[in-house]
C-alpha cells in the first residue's frame, strides 16, 4: 500500500487524475501518505490554515471537487439542451431561458472560436450559430423568425453606387460601416444616415490596411469614371491592387464574405458581342485606360486566388455603365443603367454563386439616340456636337445577362426614358437647389 501510493505521488500532476478516477475509503490514506512524503502535486496542497485537520480537509475538498465537476457537467448539459431547443422555443421566453441561451452561445464561442480573440469572437460565433440552426443563407429567413442584422463594410460607400447600397442595407436592418477616402464620393450622399446607430463612416484610404470585425465586405472603393481614374493613374491601379489586397486580407482574417465590384471595362474593346462572362476581353495593357481596366482585372484575379487559395467566400460583379441620382455632376460617363445594380449586388452577395456576373442593361442605343433622349428630357434646343472618340474607348458593348437572370433572378427594370428624368431632377436639385428630394428615389428599380 505504501509502495503503490509513493509511486503514484512520483507521477506528479497525473497522480491527481488517477486518484480522482477512484472511489474508496482507502484513497485518502494513500493520499495522506503521499502528502507526508511531500511529493503530491503542488496544486493539491491545502491552502493556509487547512493543514490543521488534513485527515478531514483533503477528502472533503475532493468530494467538493467531484461535486463541482458534477454541477458543471449538469449546467453544460442543461445549457446545450436549451441551445438546441431554442429555435422551437416560445418567443415569450423567461429571463432564465435567455440567460441559459446566452450561456450556451458563450459556450459555443469557446468551442468554435479559434480564429481570433476576445469579445469579437463571441459576437461572431453568436452570429454563426444561426446557420447551424437551419439558416443556411443569411439573407433568407424562415417565416416567423426575425432576420439577424449583419455587420457590413461598404468601401466606396460615399460614392454613387455605394451610397444607394448603404441605403438598402440599413433599410433591411444591417449595421453598415462606410470606408471611403472621399476622392469622388461625398459626405452628403450618406449624410441622411447621421445619427443612425447602425451607421458609421470612416474616412480611410483602402491602400492602407484596416481591421474591422464584420460579416460581409462590399468592395467598391475606386474612381470609376475616366475623368477621375485618369487623373492619377498610378493611384488608380494602386487602389485596385493594394486596396483590394487589403480588403481581401481583412475578409480572410475575420472570415467575412467578400464582394468585388468589377466592371464591364475588363472586356476592353470587345471582339465578341454581346459579352458573356466567359469572354476574356480585349484590353490594351499599356494604354491610358489600363490603370482602371487592368487594375480591375487584377482585382478579379486576386479575388479568385483568395477564393481558391484561402477558401474565402467571394463574389464578383461586373457592373456596366450605371446612372442615377447622386452621380458626380462631372462624371461624364455615357450611361445605360439605373441603380437597379444595387439590388443585383445584394442578390449576388446573399446567393450561392461566385460569379463573375454581368450586371447591366442589355438595351442598346447609339450615341445619337442617347443624345436625342437627353434633348427630349432636358432641353429640346440643346445642340448635338460630333467629336472624335477618346483613346481605347470601346466601340460598342452590351452585356449578356443570361447568367444573372438564371442564377440570381435579376434583370434591370427601368428604361432610359423613365430613369433619365430621375437623374435630371437630382442634378437640378444639386445645381439649382430645387425642393424635391431625389434621395426618395434611391434604390428604386
Ligand atoms: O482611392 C479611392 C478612390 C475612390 N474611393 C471612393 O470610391 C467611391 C467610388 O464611387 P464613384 O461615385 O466615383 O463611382 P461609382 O459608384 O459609379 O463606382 C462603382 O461602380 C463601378 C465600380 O467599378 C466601382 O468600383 C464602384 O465604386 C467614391 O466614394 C470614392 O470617394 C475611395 O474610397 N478610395
Amino acid at each position: 500500500m505504501m509502495m503503490s501510493s509513493s509511486s503514484m505521488a512520483g507521477a506528479g500532476g497525473s497522480s491527481e487524475l488517477i486518484y480522482r478516477g477512484h472511489d474508496g475509503a482507502s484513497q485518502p490514506v494513500a493520499d495522506e501518505s503521499a502528502s507526508a512524503a511531500g511529493s503530491y502535486s503542488s496544486s493539491a496542497k491545502p491552502p493556509h490554515g487547512t493543514n490543521k485537520a488534513p485527515l478531514l480537509a483533503r477528502p472533503l475538498r475532493y468530494v467538493m471537487g467531484e461535486q463541482r465537476l458534477l454541477f458543471a457537467l449538469l449546467g453544460m448539459a442543461l445549457a446545450s439542451l436549451v441551445f438546441l431547443l431554442a429555435p422551437s422555443a416560445s418567443t415569450t421566453s423567461s429571463t432564465s431561458t435567455s440567460v441559459a441561451h446566452l450561456a450556451a452561445v458563450g459556450l459555443a464561442a469557446r468551442q468554435y472560436g479559434g480564429r481570433s480573440s476576445g469579445g469579437a469572437v463571441s459576437s461572431r460565433v453568436a452570429f454563426e450559430a444561426e446557420p447551424r440552426r437551419g439558416l443556411l443563407h443569411p439573407g433568407r429567413v424562415p417565416l416567423g423568425l426575425k432576420r439577424k442584422g449583419l455587420r457590413v463594410v461598404v468601401t466606396g460607400g460615399a460614392g454613387f453606387v455605394g451610397s444607394h447600397l448603404v441605403d438598402r442595407l440599413l433599410a433591411r436592418g444591417d449595421s453598415v460601416i462606410v470606408v471611403d477616402n472621399l476622392f469622388t464620393g461625398r459626405k452628403e450622399n450618406v449624410l441622411h444616415h447621421a445619427g443612425n446607430p447602425n451607421f458609421e463612416m470612416i474616412r480611410h484610404d483602402v491602400v492602407e490596411p484596416i481591421l474591422l470585425e464584420v460579416d460581409q465586405i462590399y468592395h467598391l472603393a475606386c474612381p470609376a469614371s475616366p475623368v477621375h481614374y485618369k487623373h492619377n493613374p498610378v493611384k488608380t491601379i494602386k487602389t485596385n491592387v493594394v486596396g483590394t489586397l487589403n480588403m481581401l486580407g481583412l475578409a480572410k482574417r475575420v472570415g467575412a464574405r467578400f464582394l468585388l465590384t468589377s466592371t464591364s471595362e475588363v472586356y476592353g474593346d470587345p471582339l465578341q458581342h454581346p459579352q458573356v462572362e466567359t469572354y476574356w476581353g480585349n484590353v490594351n495593357p499599356i494604354g491610358v485606360r489600363s490603370c482602371y481596366d487592368e487594375g480591375k482585372r487584377t482585382a478579379e484575379t486576386l479575388t479568385m486566388d483568395y477564393h481558391r487559395g484561402a477558401n474565402l467566400e467571394v463574389r464578383i460583379a461586373r457592373i456596366f455603365n450605371t446612372y442615377g441620382p447622386r452621380m458626380c455632376i462631372d462624371d461624364g460617363r455615357v450611361v445605360s443603367n439605373f441603380v437597379a445594380q444595387v439590388e443585383g449586388l445584394m442578390k449576388l452577395m446573399e446567393g450561392d454563386h461566385v460569379g463573375p456576373f454581368n450586371l447591366g442593361n442589355p438595351g442598346e442605343f447609339t450615341m445619337l439616340e442617347l443624345a436625342k433622349v437627353v434633348q427630349d428630357t432636358i432641353d429640346p434646343n440643346a445642340r448635338i456636337e460630333f467629336r472624335p472618340n477618346t483613346a481605347d474607348d470601346p466601340h460598342k458593348r452590351k452585356p449578356d445577362i443570361s447568367r444573372a437572370k438564371d442564377l440570381l433572378g435579376w434583370e434591370p427594370k427601368i428604361s432610359l426614358k423613365k430613369g433619365l428624368p430621375l437623374m435630371v431632377q437630382d442634378f437640378r436639385n444639386r445645381i439649382f437647389g430645387d425642393q424635391k428630394d431625389a434621395n426618395t428615389n434611391a434604390g428604386d428599380n
